[in-house]
């Protein structure tokens, strides 16, 4: 199997999630197209921010052996050199052709959330729109779209942020979200953690609280989890 190592050799930060050799092979799922991935254990995990002791066992996602996550973690198809060279791209479109993966990848969000006093589950254009409303309509919370510049009609808030490269803008309807809602923000994948950072702030500036950030996929290497402000981060499979 070809491993990310050998795929990989330019100096741009995203290459940081190659690694020369596979991890330890009981935290390991080799993916379809090459490359490693590796699914969430108890050190990612950080407790639920409400959580009391007692609550935690009814959590799917806490049990660090979740039978689902394996599968969930198959079923992400990495493609290497797209959308140009030396990126490792994360491809959940083949998550969403397994619908068993899939339903599970929802329910395990569901799970955590669900019981949890959240009113508003932002979700990040374009892919936290696929994962954002079935976990909004299960927990019985609106789901407020967070979308690139210039396609909201109604009265926005803006928030500039940079990307690997250069900077783009968030937008959010500024009458979707009321001051002291509790919020959860949904997007497939943290990287450098500019985009949720953004998301986080658009909603803050509101007077919302944000009370975890959540993603499929993280990529720990470019630390992303450090651009939060200390906002806590759930995720389901970490790709190294
Ligand atoms: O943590 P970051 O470095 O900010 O990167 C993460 C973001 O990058 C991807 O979106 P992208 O900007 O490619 O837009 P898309 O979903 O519209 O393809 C991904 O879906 C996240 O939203
Ligand atoms: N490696 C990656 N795969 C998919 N989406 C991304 N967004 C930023 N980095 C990404």
């Amino acid at each position: 199997m070809l491993q990310r190592a050998l795929i990989f050799s330019s100096s741009n930060p995203i290459c940081s999630q190659l690694s020369t050799t596979a991890p330890p092979d009981n935290t390991v799922f080799p993916k379809r197209n090459g490359g490693w991935i590796i699914p969430f254990s108890s050190y990612q995990l950080p407790a639920f921010p409400s959580d009391s002791a007692a609550n935690r066992p009814n959590m799917a996602s806490q049990d660090e052996q979740d039978p689902r996550i394996s599968n969930i973690s198959s079923a992400i198809r990495v493609i290497p050199d797209f959308p140009k060279p030396g990126i490792i791209f994360q491809d959940i479109t083949t998550l969403l052709l397994d619908t068993k993966a899939f339903r599970d990848t929802i329910d395990l969000f569901v799970e955590r959330y669900r019981g949890k006093d959240i009113s508003v589950v932002a979700g990040i254009e374009a892919r936290g729109f696929i994962f954002g409303p079935p976990i909004a309509l299960a927990i019985g919370a609106k789901f407020v779209p967070m979308r690139k510049p210039n396609k909201l009609p109604g009265e926005v808030l803006s928030e500039e942020y940079s990307l690997e490269y250069g900077k783009d803008t968030m937008e959010m309807h500024v009458d979707a979200v009321k001051a002291g809602e509790r919020a959860l923000i949904i997007d497939d994948l943290v990287a450098t953690g500019g985009t949720l950072s953004a998301a986080i702030s658009l909603l803050e500036r509101v007077g919302v609280h944000v009370v975890e950030c959540a993603c499929v996929i993280e990529l720990p290497e470019l630390k992303g989890r450090e651009r939060l402000g200390g906002k806590p981060l759930f995720v389901l499979v970490s790709s190294t």
